[in-house]
C-alpha cells in the first residue's frame, strides 16, 4: 500500500534544511548504482556533512510520525540521502535493491521519498509507481513524505524546469509481508477510533468495515495452512 505522510517536517525543521541545502557538495548519482543505464540524478555523498545535519532532521521527525510509525512498523532506518534533479536529469522504472549497502545492511521493505522544496519550483520529476496497468504520480509539498513498497516498479519522471530536491530512505519492517502490515495499519485505525469513543454513525460504519477486512483478511491468509 502506497501511504502520503503530508507535513512530517515541521516549519522550523523545513526552514533549516532550506538553510542547509545549498551547502551539499553533489555527487552523480551513479556513484552507489554504477551499473544503472536509468539513473541520471545527482546525489550527497554520504560523509557530507549538510547531507548528515539534514539524514538527523528527517529522522527525527520520521521517528515521531504516528502515521509512518503504524504504516511501516519501522525495525531499521537506512539514513537518508539528499537527491538533486536539474532539467533532463531522470531516474528511469526501476526496482530498488534489496539491501542497502549499510553495515549491517538493511532490507528495503518499505522505500521513502521527503520531498524538500515545492512542487512549483519545478516540471515533471514526479515519483511514479506501477501498480498493475495503473501509474500514480507524486508531487508533494515540501516537508511531506510518501511511503511505498520497495517491490514497486517506479520512477523519477524527467525534469523539464527547475530543481527537484528530496531526500530518499529505505526502512526495515517488524512485518516483512506487506499484506500483513495493512492488517496492522487496520487494527491502529480500529483501535484509534475506539479510543476516541464518542461512537457517531459515520465511526461505527468504518469501524464495522475494518472488523469485517480483518476477519476476511486474515480467514484468507490462515485458511491456507
Ligand atoms: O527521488 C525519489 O523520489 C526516489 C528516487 C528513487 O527511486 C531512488 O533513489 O531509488
Ligand atoms: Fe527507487
Amino acid at each position: 500500500m502506497i501511504h502520503v505522510l503530508p507535513q512530517v517536517l515541521n516549519a522550523a525543521e523545513m526552514q533549516a534544511v532550506r538553510e542547509l541545502i545549498p551547502q551539499i557538495g553533489f555527487n552523480d548519482g551513479r556513484i552507489t548504482n554504477p551499473g544503472s543505464e536509468v539513473k541520471r540524478n545527482l546525489q550527497a555523498p554520504q560523509e557530507d556533512p549538510a547531507n548528515a545535519r539534514i539524514a538527523q532532521i528527517v529522522r527525527d521527525a520520521l521517528v515521531r510520525n504516528t502515521d509512518l510509525r503504524s504504516y511501516a512498523q519501522p525495525r531499521t532506518m537506512a539514513r537518508t540521502t539528499v537527491v538533486r534533479y536539474e532539467p533532463g536529469m531522470t531516474y528511469g522504472w526501476h526496482v530498488d535493491e534489496a539491501l542497502f549497502p549499510s553495515q549491517p545492511p538493511i532490507r528495503s521493505d518499505l522505500s521513502c521519498t521527503i520531498f524538500l522544496n515545492d512542487p512549483a519550483d519545478y516540471d515533471g520529476g514526479a515519483l511514479t509507481i506501477q501498480l498493475g496497468e495503473q501509474e500514480l504520480a507524486y508531487k508533494l509539498d515540501a516537508g511531506s513524505a510518501i511511503l511505498y513498497p520497495s517491490t514497486t516498479i517506479h520512477q523519477v519522471a524527467p525534469i523539464t524546469r527547475g530543481v527537484r530536491i528530496a531526500a530518499i530512505t529505505w526502512l526495515h519492517s517488524w512485518i516483512a509481508d506487506s499484506h500483513r502490515r495493512e492488517l496492522m495499519v487496520q487494527l491502529d485505525e480500529a483501535r484509534a477510533l475506539v479510543a476516541r469513543g464518542g461512537a457517531g454513525e459515520e465511526q461505527r460504519k468504518r469501524l464495522q468495515v475494518l472488523l469485517e477486512s480483518l476477519r476476511s483478511n486474515l480467514f484468507r491468509m490462515w485458511s491456507d495452512t
